[in-house]
């Protein structure tokens, strides 16, 4: 099937203005559509359809839900490479963004040397005017990153977002959880020689102990790791390891509930870390590092919203964070952050 779809596919979902979400899972080529047939917000799971989950990353009462009450889906074919999508240059990130980012690691890693934490994610967000349409947008971003889970979401109650992610929440299927501890973040090169420093190293065993602690305190069992291992996303690598385990049905919300958010977005402990959060970070990082999932009764597969970006009018708001313990370096986690967010800016 020729790729045009999903811009036609988006741009019919969008006339509708119904509320929907566009997914495919990373390595599949099988692109699923949800819509719901009215506007209504709904904030608990139905109990027979499929549905999307969409998750602020402060969750308590910000968990959307849209039914899939229309449910179709499509294959594609995409042999694209990331080269081929060279984004507009879109100037500098400003000075005064630059330093404040560095103010605010230097907040984190001074913290930190008080013992008062061992890891916190800190974030940023830079709007950027696009000129192309939210299909257009759509169609880069599904073609570029085959790999990553990559979804659409539409609701007119709750806004437009879009994204692309290596990271599983959870996912749940046949009484067996699988997971990931991804952290640590390199440039890819060719030669895939990258060396880990001790710093990648730790702020990834650190969400590796801190996922194996909260599933065996709920009693899963069977827990098993693998890894880490390199895995590659778009122009950047990470550290990841594969956690599984044999979990109960009802045991996976209150599962969900205690991984969320991770040490791979918040940072540990988990309440400290959250608190300078949103002390220090100054902005709302609203659907970003929070989750998004495609859930029915029996299965559910939950991602962690991350290479993301909300758009509003012309305008593209794209966020990236990274993990600050005691050996950071300002200007480099600075650095990772544009990194971070050219992910999104090569397909606007
Ligand atoms: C916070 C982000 O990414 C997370 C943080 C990482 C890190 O600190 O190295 C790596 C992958 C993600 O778990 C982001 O992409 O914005």
């Amino acid at each position: 099937m020729h790729f045009k779809n999903i811009q036609e596919r988006i741009q019919k979902l969008l006339d509708a203005d119904l509320p929907f979400f566009v997914f495919r899972k990373g390595g599949s080529t099988t692109v699923q559509i949800l819509q719901q047939k009215n506007l209504k917000l709904h904030k608990r799971q139905h109990d027979t359809l499929t549905c999307c989950c969409f998750s602020k990353f402060k969750n308590n009462d910000n968990q959307y839900f849209i039914y899939g009450e229309v449910y179709d889906e499509f294959t594609i074919d995409f042999h694209a490479s990331i080269d081929e999508f060279k984004s507009d240059f879109f100037g500098e990130t400003t000075l005064a963004d630059r330093l404040n980012h560095m103010n605010l690691v230097k907040k984190g890693v001074a913290a930190i040397a008080s013992g008062k934490l061992e890891k916190v994610v800190l974030s940023r967000k830079r709007d950027i005017q696009t000129t192309l349409s939210y299909p257009q947008i759509a169609d880069r971003l599904f073609k570029a990153y085959p790999d990553n889970h990559t979804y659409f979401f539409h609701h007119p109650k709750v806004g437009t977002w879009c994204g692309s992610t290596p990271e599983v929440l959870l996912s749940y299927s046949g009484n067996i959880l699988n997971t990931v501890s991804l952290a640590g973040t390199a440039l890819f090169n060719a030669k895939k020689d990258h060396v880990w420093g001790e710093k990648e190293r730790h702020e990834q065993q650190i969400v590796t102990d801190s996922i194996v602690s909260i599933l065996k305190y709920h009693g899963t069992e069977n827990v098993q790791t693998d890894g880490p291992k390199t895995i590659r996303s778009g122009d950047l690598i990470h550290l990841k390891t594969e956690i599984s385990a044999a979990a109960k049905q009802d045991q996976i919300s209150s599962i969900l509930s205690d991984l969320h958010p991770t040490p791979a977005v918040c940072g540990l402990p988990k309440d400290v870390a959250l608190d300078l959060i949103l002390e220090h970070e100054n902005y709302d990082r609203a659907f970003y590092t929070g989750y998004f999932g495609i859930i029915s009764p029996k299965e559910s597969d939950y991602y962690v919203n991350l290479r993301c970006m909300r758009l509003k009018e012309n305008i593209a708001t794209i966020y990236a964070g990274g993990g600050i313990t005691l050996q950071s370096d300002p200007e480099l986690e600075f650095l990772e952050t544009e990194n971070k967010m050219k992910a999104m800016m090569r397909v606007l």
